[in-house]
């Protein structure tokens, strides 16, 4: 062995390490550790040690050398080689490979020519803990870690394999490839934006934006145009520019996520505008709901049952109704090209109670209109279609794509428009002729194994159906990747610590911040968010500028969650797997479209099936992919479509979609719950655990879902409307005898609730499990 004096960096210091456990095969740690310390020309031996100790540990965590105890002593030994390929097309060898780094490299692990044994990937794939940093700031090629927080051990070892790194300093250097695969993988740079600064608008938004209070229009333009961010900046405009009081203005859209989005960006914007939270800004059915409660009536079936019955109501000559529409001076309504139906006839309803000086701005695009089976024989009539007959309506356009990064995508966006709207009847050619040209436009297509492509490390991933979801789903934890899923039809999700902290505590409950602190400090396991940011959440949500909380409050406060505590799908880290139902309006910088080779069913319809993939493909700013994916098979039953499968002697069935359990208070009702803050602290144990559930029959006919056995704590109870699909795929009578147990229910999370006060009472809140994968049922 030649003896070289080093500069004492870490790639030198590794590159000595390993000679050493190389040469020998096994050695104490201490004896490494001074071998490598006359090498280093460092005057402070107890420096130059530590550095070194560093250095190894880098390298024990990441399997470049191993490291055990021998008669209690520190031992290294050498390990098989592994060669992993970066993002950026070079090759890092790991283990025992007797290749040298040379001296001065800054590098920790060689690089080599040749094929790899593994990539990045597959690498970050197989660590125990999925990380998601977002919130953090995104890498730069040459960076510091400057977070107060350690630096999380999935990080530390990806900036070590991918450049150069220094463990000691926690400083690297590493190519623009690699970087932007770690703040994809990462999480580091924001996939989906949501940003909230103001923008400067370009003229055809400006004249949107700014036309007259009364004015009624309709702004029809393609993806990336901006409807969504001048819709806000209407509200905006309104407010500020033409003086129109919050409480007077409507905004709809239709997921509590996108409303809760341009909340935030409303009211953050107009911080200074006294009386913003009366702003109206809420889902159809939100609002449906309102108007109903407004009016003492009750409705029962879920939200298309209040939609209709808000209709009624509203076509009912009711005074009060009536009179509090009547009071608006302005309605904005968002993808009105995807309301069909109850929907469009409820904001029909709303439009003939307005006073004529109201203005209505109605946002759309005819190319991305994707609900048509909910129209039930009224084809090709949406909100959109609708309005743009009448006389009393102007149109208005939006002309610049704010939304693509590459010339490609930008032609794309606008061709495959032209292409939809010159044929709207749609045919079997023109829907091949536009997926080639989304495909041309990708940045690489035909992908076979998405589930190992280095590119599924963030972004999106869609599937045009659930089916090709669930598929897709399997093949991702097939491959042992991490990644977020978005189920449609699924209860939204609202963090679980509000309601395991105050659940069943008295609406008229009033604590301190002392009172809180206990409670807080008491839960276990312990929530995610440490006690002052609970504490500074609840006080916001509790919005009545006191030094204590109630209950009460921050139960309305929840009635429109902050988007802060609101989340859509199940998962930490990874990419975001959702239909492109379920993923209209928003934008990420990667997407990869799922495909099927052609579209399955007898009735396609051939239209649709084209704007849905133009849906899809315009979710992408800057690079787009497509891939195939072959879907698994599973029965369907019920609507919304559910799956299930037939097996000897039980029947699996998909469980957890919104309306499957029935609601807190009819459970703590109808089951007899005494303690609710024990069956609260049940919910919160088995979320965090997610074991598997099951459900038992109870005196009254009901199946009680249950921790553990048939004496476990009662936890939720499965509706009528379960049961009866459940008792029809048993091929039994709905009132026919129950199964003895329903087994095998995943339990994958809880969300906080609210709970509404009986007759006048303020609401109180609860906490409700999330089922997940497919309940037993045995024949
Ligand atoms: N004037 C502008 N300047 C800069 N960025 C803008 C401007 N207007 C919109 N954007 C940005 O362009 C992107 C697309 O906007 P937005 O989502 O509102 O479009 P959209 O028309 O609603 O799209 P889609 O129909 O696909 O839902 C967003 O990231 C938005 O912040």
């Amino acid at each position: 062995m030649t003896m070289i004096l080093t500069d004492g960096s870490p790639g030198a210091i590794a590159d000595l390490v390993r000679r050493i456990v190389h040469a020998r095969r096994g050695l104490s740690r201490a004896e490494v550790v001074a071998w490598v310390s006359q090498f280093v020309d460092d005057v402070n031996r107890a420096d130059a040690a530590a550095r070194i100790g560093k250095v190894i540990n880098t390298m024990c965590e990441l399997k470049d050398i191993g490291c055990g105890t021998m008669r209690g002593e520190p031992v290294l030994v050498a390990v098989p080689e592994r060669r992993i390929a970066l993002p950026d097309d070079t090759v890092v060898v790991l283990g025992d490979h007797g290749t040298s780094g040379g001296t001065t490299s800054e590098q920790l692990f060689p690089e080599v020519a040749g094929g790899a044994t593994e990539s990045l990937v597959e690498f970050l794939a197989s660590l125990d803990e999925p990380v998601s940093m977002s919130g953090h700031r995104a890498l730069e090629t040459i960076g510091r870690w400057t977070g107060d927080d350690p630096m999380p051990p999935g990080l530390r070892m990806a900036l070590s394999l991918s450049g150069a790194f220094d463990p000691v300093e926690q400083k690297w250097s590493i190519s623009k490839e690699n970087a932007s695969f770690l703040n994809e993988w990462f999480n580091l740079a924001p996939s989906i934006t949501s940003s909230g600064e103001v923008e400067s608008p370009d003229e055809s938004q400006r004249r949107v934006m700014q036309a007259p209070a009364c004015s009624r229009m309709i702004v029809e333009a393609g993806p990336g145009s901006g409807k969504t961010h001048v819709a806000s900046e209407r509200v905006i405009s309104l407010v500020e520019d033409e003086n129109l009081a919050a409480s007077r203005i409507l905004l709809l859209s239709f997921t509590r996520i996108a409303v809760a989005e341009l909340r935030g960006r409303i009211s953050r914007r107009l911080h200074e505008t006294p009386h913003v939270a009366s702003l109206q800004i809420r889902t159809f059915d939100s609002f449906a709901a309102r108007l109903l409660a407004g009016a003492s009536v009750s409705s029962s079936g879920g939200h298309d049952a209040s939609i209709r019955a808000a209709t009624r109501l509203m076509r009912s000559d009711n005074p009060l109704v009536a009179d509090a529409i009547s009071q608006l001076e302005h309605v904005v309504i968002d993808e009105a090209q995807d309301l069909v139906g109850d929907r469009k006839e409820m904001c029909e309803a709303i439009f003939a109670l307005l006073d004529p000086a109201c203005g209505i701005t109605i946002f759309g695009d005819f190319a991305q209109s994707i609900y048509g089976y909910q129209r039930r024989g009224t084809a090709g009539s949406t909100l959109l279609t609708e309005v743009a007959k009448r006389a009393d309506f102007t149109c208005a356009q939006l002309d610049r794509d704010h939304r693509t990064r590459t010339e490609s995508l930008r032609e794309m966006f606008s061709s495959v428009r032209e292409a939809l709207r010159d044929d709207p009847a749609g045919s079997k050619d023109g829907y091949f002729r536009i997926r080639e040209q989304i495909k041309s436009a990708a940045i690489e297509h035909d992908i076979t194994g998405f589930a190992v492509h280095p590119s599924t490390t963030g972004g999106l991933i869609l599937t045009r159906s659930r089916r090709g979801l669930f598929t897709a789903a399997e093949d991702m934890r097939a491959e042992g990747r991490s990644f977020k899923l978005r189920l449609p039809d699924r209860p939204p999700r609202i963090e679980a610590w509000i309601g395991a902290l105050l659940g069943g505590l008295p609406a008229a409950t009033r604590l301190s911040r002392d009172d809180f602190r206990s409670i807080h400090e008491a839960l276990n396991p312990a929530p995610s968010r440490d006690f002052e940011e609970c504490w500074d959440i609840l006080l916001d949500l509790d919005a009545s500028g006191r030094d204590h909380i109630s209950v009460g409050n921050i139960a309305e406060g929840l009635e429109d969650p902050p988007l802060e505590l609101l989340s859509d799908y199940e998962g930490r880290s990874g990419p975001l797997l959702s239909t492109i139902h379920a993923i209209k309006g928003r934008e990420a910088e990667r997407v990869m479209l799922l495909l099927t080779r052609t579209p399955s069913s007898d009735e396609v319809d051939w239209a649709e099936e084209s704007r849905t993939l133009y849906v899809g493909a315009t979710r992408a700013s800057t690079e787009l992919r497509t891939g195939w994916l072959s879907q698994k098979k599973y029965y369907t039953i019920g609507e919304p479509e559910r799956f299930w499968a037939a097996r000897p002697d039980h029947r699996l069935i998909e469980i957890g979609l919104e309306g499957d359990l029935i609601d807190w208070a009819e459970f703590v009702r109808s089951v007899h719950v005494t303690n609710e803050a024990d069956a609260i602290s049940s919910i919160w144990h088995f979320s965090n655990d997610e074991p598997r559930a099951a459900a038992y029959p109870d005196p009254d006919g009901r199946l009680v879902l249950k921790t553990g056995d048939h004496d476990g704590t009662a936890i939720g109870c499965l509706s009528d409307g379960f049961v009866e699909l459940m008792q029809s795929l048993r091929k039994v009578e709905p009132g026919a005898a129950l199964p003895e147990v329903v087994s095998g229910i995943s339990v994958v999370g809880a969300t906080t609730v609210v709970v509404p006060g009986r007759s006048g009472e303020a609401a109180s809140l609860a906490l409700m499990p999330l089922l997940g994968g497919f309940a037993s049922i045995p024949r």
